[in-house]
């Protein structure tokens, strides 16, 4: 079975942030993630992971203003400073925290962006960011998001063009960042997708659709992807990143068998 991890942005909300960590490790999770980490001093992060024996597996950069409604700036020419700044913020936290992988949101297009200008500031952005995160050892993901439901406007809303951005950018640090839940709402064929894309995944995701809850609320059959992850030979982290539909412990049955 693949290594699974807990998005504590979502999953054990029921307490607080820094409580998450302990419910993470008493449900049978070996690593976690986490939207964001820089509302906490590095070192007290770092503390709640070796208490629990647990592993950071990935957080995201800087997303610029997320409760005005960003979701990334990377392809905003006129924030390129801050996002130069965001990159350095996080590889440090990456550093304390010994966390391998870090992912960068795209962000949203403003409609009075040019779409040319928003993809080569995206593709100067990236490349900027992968060679920061070669020479700290790390991976540099990159996410599709669906513009369907979810984000509307958000730059990579699909695997080709994460792969295209891939392909621009050249670093051989740069991975996609696949989410089942975002992918089944714009590709479907997830598990021929996932073979065809293999080489260049770097983290896995999931939730089920429509709703974004746990696995067995929706239309994904969970228990023939995962095997097909196993089967495909992924080494990396898959990451239950969804809304619990009531109470996360209640939310956890897909979980039975696979600690
Ligand atoms: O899928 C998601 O929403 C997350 O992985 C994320 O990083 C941005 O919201
Ligand atoms: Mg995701």
């Amino acid at each position: 079975m693949p290594s699974f991890a807990a998005n504590l942005t979502m999953l054990f909300t029921e307490v607080p942030f820094t409580e998450r960590f302990a419910r993470a490790a008493d449900a049978g999770f070996r690593g976690v993630e986490y939207l964001f980490p820089y509302a906490w001093p590095a070192a007290e992060l770092k503390a709640r992971l070796d208490e629990h024996g647990l592993t950071q597996v990935l957080f995201n950069l800087p997303p610029g203003d997320w409760d005005a409604g960003e979701r990334g700036i990377a392809c905003l020419p006129d924030r390129v400073e801050e996002f130069r700044a965001g990159v350095a913020t996080a590889i440090e936290y990456a550093r304390v925290l010994d966390c391998p992988r870090l992912n960068c949101l795209a962000g949203l297009k403003p409609v009075d962006l040019n779409e040319d200008l928003a993809w080569q500031t995206l593709v100067s952005n990236v490349s900027w960011a992968a060679a920061r995160l070669e020479e700290a050892g790390l991976t540099l993901c990159l996410e599709a998001i669906n513009s369907r439901v979810d984000m509307p406007g958000f730059v990579l809303d699909t695997s080709g063009k994460v792969l295209a951005l891939i392909e621009e950018v050249d670093g051989d640090n740069v991975r996609l960042q696949y989410d089942l839940y975002h992918m089944q709402i714009m590709e479907g064929d997830l598990i021929r997708s996932m073979e065809c894309l293999l080489p260049w995944i770097g983290h896995i995701q999931f939730a089920d659709n429509p709703g974004r809850h746990e696995p067995g609320t929706g239309e994904i059959n969970f228990s023939n992807v995962f095997a097909a992850i196993d089967r495909m030979g992924y080494q990396g982290w898959v990451s239950a990143e969804y809304r619990p539909s009531a109470a996360t412990a209640d939310s956890l049955q897909w979980f039975e068998g696979k600690r």
